[in-house]
């Protein structure tokens, strides 16, 4: 599980603005409405308790301060609990959280205390990252192909093809990749193919994982992968919307869901 560094969530909030301007660009929508549309949810103000967690490999030093930039971004009132763990779990139920937000290195949560529904930031994150790249106005057919096929990407391609989206995908693990297609019913990319995309969701924890060829010549690159895989030289020549942050997005993507 590739874990995020302080230094990933370094200027969260210019972050964040400058993806939101970016997504209204590209779609019309900022990332609330995109939310609202996805879930049929709306925010109310809600009170957030955001737990620290200490297994694994730790607390990261800034984490939990970001949950709660992102939670006061969307008007909720959140609160980090003085102690971690179990304790911090019950301070945040005594003092009448909504939603628990908690992470250890596997799994990343919100819950909510109040209708029970609970929502993991992998799932989350697939689905809003696709549902972005879904809505890119300048598309030029409903071909979208997905880059990687793990936690994140499979969610991601399972929601598009659920909105009736023409799915490639590529990932160089086999037994994903076919597991995708007999589950799914993706097609497979060939990266040989000169099929051009104007959609594109990637997934991975690697760079440079997007080339020339799959790009068309006005695209949306929507991808939450860490680090960036769209090579610097391919985003200057085309004419190419990036839509990359480390956390805010996904995490805002979870608040919706648990509504
Ligand atoms: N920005 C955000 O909000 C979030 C970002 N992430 C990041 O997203 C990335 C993916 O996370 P997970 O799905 O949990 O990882 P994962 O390890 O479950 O899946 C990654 C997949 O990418 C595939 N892959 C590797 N190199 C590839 C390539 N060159 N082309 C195509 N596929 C390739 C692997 O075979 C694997 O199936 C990680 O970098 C993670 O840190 C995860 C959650 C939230
Ligand atoms: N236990 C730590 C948080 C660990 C979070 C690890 N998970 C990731 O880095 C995932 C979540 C989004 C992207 N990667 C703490 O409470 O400070
Ligand atoms: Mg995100």
């Amino acid at each position: 599980m590739a874990l995020l560094t302080p230094q990933d969530l370094e200027g969260l909030t210019k972050q964040l603005e400058y993806n939101n301007n970016t997504i209204k660009k590209a779609t019309g929508m900022d990332i609330a409405d995109i939310c609202k549309q996805i879930y049929s949810t709306t925010l109310d103000g809600e009170k957030v308790g955001i737990v620290p967690i200490t297994s694994g490999n730790g607390i990261i030093s800034n984490f939990s301060s970001s949950l709660l930039t992102i939670t006061e971004y969307f008007g909720l009132d959140g609160d980090i609990t003085e102690h971690p763990d179990v304790t911090g779990y019950y301070e945040a139920v005594s003092s009448d959280a909504d939603i628990i937000l908690m992470a250890d290195d596997h799994i990343f949560i919100a819950h909510n205390m109040r209708n029970g529904k609970i929502a993991t930031n992998h799932v989350c994150t697939g689905v809003v990252y696709a549902e972005i790249a879904s809505r890119y106005k300048y598309a030029d057919s409903k071909d979208i192909l997905v880059i990687g096929l793990g936690r994140v990407g499979y969610a991601g391609a399972q929601h598009l093809v659920k909105k009736d989206f023409d799915v490639y995908a590529y990932d160089p693990n086999r037994e994903t990749l076919e597991k995708a297609r007999k589950e799914l019913g993706i097609i497979p990319y060939d990266p040989e193919e000169k099929h051009k995309f104007s959609m594109v969701l990637e997934a991975t924890p690697n760079p440079n994982t997007i080339s020339e060829g799959m790009v068309a010549e006005r695209c949306l690159v929507s991808t939450p992968g860490i680090p960036c895989g769209l090579p610097e030289d391919i985003g200057k020549k085309n004419e190419i919307d990036l839509v990359m942050e480390p956390l805010m997005i996904g995490v805002a993507s979870m608040i919706y869901a648990v509504m």
